[in-house]
């Protein structure tokens, strides 16, 4: 049982002074196809990047950091995602696409997703990566991040999977993107996505993120999964495009798994 937060679930907010219907959407921009932003309770208490590692989980490939949301803004987040309009996404998928059974929620918001990066320790771990006890130096870090990294995607998934639901085995693909920095004085910068970011807001059985890396070589034995469990408040980032490795998200058993999900965005 989720336990209650100071922020509201949207289904929870009432008129307010003039009778007009407060809700968890800025309902404005309300065109066909656009999707109101949500009004994100603030990313309050959030750990320092010298408190926290970029841990490696397989070279080059999967990383995570632990504890990079508190449990606080993590459960809180929760129970105002709760109230969002998500959409379980339909049992049978178009040719070619994973079959995807979970409740997601889809918005394009640049200003979150600049929050969710420079107000974190995101920004800071990925601009000075310090991974295997030695730093990076740019050559490195272009390499790694494949560009220089601009920020995260505006993109901003919420997945929401109960028990049955899961990820089917897939690729990510790398999308191009014209990237919007938050100093308006800055043009938009032409941009592509290159490594996954996944955010996982809760624990639970089963609904692991698992990768099948490939045999080297024909001689070797297909390599063992890595799994990474879920637990509230880690990041994940994990290569995607080219590089990407199979993965999937596994069947939820017990419990919700709760996911933010966007992109790094590099320079294009
Ligand atoms: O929810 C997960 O564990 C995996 C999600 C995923 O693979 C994706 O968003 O592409
Ligand atoms: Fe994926």
């Amino acid at each position: 049982m989720p336990s209650r937060s100071k922020h509201p679930k949207a289904s929870e907010l009432k008129r307010t002074g003039k009778g007009t219907q407060a809700s968890a959407l800025d309902h404005k921009p309300s065109t066909k196809n656009v999707v109101a932003k949500p009004i994100w309770p603030p990313l309050l208490h959030l750990p320092s990047a010298a408190d926290l590692t970029l841990r490696p989980i397989l070279t080059d490939q999967i990383l995570t950091i632990s504890g990079f949301w508190t449990s606080g803004l993590s459960k809180s987040y929760i129970s105002f995602l709760s109230g969002l309009p998500l959409l379980t996404t339909p049992g049978n998928p178009r040719k070619g696409d994973a079959v995807r059974v979970n409740d997601r929620f889809q918005v394009d918001d640049a200003e979150f997703a600049e929050k969710m990066w420079s107000s974190s320790a995101l920004k800071e771990l990925v601009e000075h990566v310090f991974v295997d006890g030695k730093v990076l130096d740019e050559g490195e870090k272009l390499e790694l991040w494949g560009g220089e990294v601009l920020g995260l995607n505006s993109n901003i998934r919420i997945y929401r999977y109960v028990p049955g639901q899961f990820f089917d085995q897939h690729y990510d693909e790398s999308n191009s993107l014209v990237f919007r920095p938050s100093n308006p004085e800055i043009s938009p910068i032409p941009a592509r996505t290159t490594w996954t970011l996944l955010l996982y807001l809760s624990s639970c059985q089963g609904g692991e993120t698992a990768f099948y890396p490939e045999a080297e070589n024909r001689r070797e034995g297909t390599p063992e999964p890595v799994v990474v469990e879920t637990e509230v408040g880690m990041a994940l980032l994990h290569r995607h495009g080219r590089d990407c490795l199979l993965h999937e998200g596994r069947e939820v058993k017990e419990g919700v798994k709760w996911v933010i999900r966007s992109d790094l965005c590099v320079r294009r």
